[in-house]
């Protein structure tokens, strides 16, 4: 198995006050792991540190064996494009542009050719059941459709890890099962490595690995 991220001692203090610390976690390829802990306890926290998106106050974050604590802002940038996907609550999908198009900026960006990025976006588009509604804009979607969407755009550069913050938890029970059948689904054969931070105990079951954040330490 193939170390995607691996947390050694992290820390997230905001001034005095420590959020947690000495934070220890392996992600492996094919691994899916729930992030459960009360409201506030970090989970967030976890995800921006994990995602690049924050520096840890003490500690190291190494993606694929690479310690980033030597790389730069762009150094970051461009690590987390490649190798990182990111799913949250709402969607944020830009409402001028198509569900196909909205999928297929993450590659456009990351230097793939419109011919390439096109195909691989109609096909997870397609695997996510969306290949009647390519050309609909957001407004146009429903909710469940508008994750979807988003699923779709977290995977289209092929990252190894995927991080989710309550990636169903706006939408109706129903719904949600649905989409959570599908995004589980759909990781699973990408084989990525998927943290997702949920309040939910019934999704975190349906997990194989689930970790908590409780009293600043992961436990698990
Ligand atoms: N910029 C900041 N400055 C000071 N404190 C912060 C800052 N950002 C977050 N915090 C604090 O850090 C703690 C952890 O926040 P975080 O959002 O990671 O928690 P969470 O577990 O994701 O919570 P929730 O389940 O409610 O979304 C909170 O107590 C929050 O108030």
């Amino acid at each position: 198995m193939s170390k995607v991220l691996e947390l050694i001692g992290v820390d997230r203090r905001y001034g005095e006050l420590t959020i947690f610390e000495g934070l220890d976690l392996t992600l492996e390829r094919g691994g899916a792991t729930a992030l459960l802990g009360s409201s506030g306890s970090g989970k967030s926290s976890l995800l921006h540190i994990a995602g690049l998106l924050e520096k840890p106050s003490g500690g190291r974050v190494l993606i694929e064996g690479q310690d980033t604590a030597a790389l730069g802002d762009g150094g970051r940038t461009a690590l987390r494009r490649v190798k990182i996907g990111f799913v949250y609550q709402f969607h944020h999908l830009l409402p001028e542009f198509s569900a196909l198009r909205n999928v297929m900026i993450p590659a456009l960006i990351a230097g793939s050719g419109k011919g390439a990025a096109e195909e691989r976006a109609k096909e997870l588009l397609v695997r996510l059941g969306l290949g009647e509604r390519l050309g609909h804009q957001p407004a146009q979607l429903s909710g469940g459709e508008k994750q979807r969407v988003a699923i779709a755009r977290a995977l289209i550069n092929k990252p190894a890890l995927l991080l989710a913050d309550e990636p169903t938890g706006n939408l109706d029970q129903e719904t949600s099962a649905r989409v959570f059948e599908l995004f589980l689904g759909l990781t699973r054969e990408e084989g990525v490595a998927l943290m997702m931070a949920t309040h939910d105990q019934e999704l975190a079951a349906r997990l194989p690995r689930t970790l908590r954040i409780e009293d600043k330490h992961l436990i698990g």
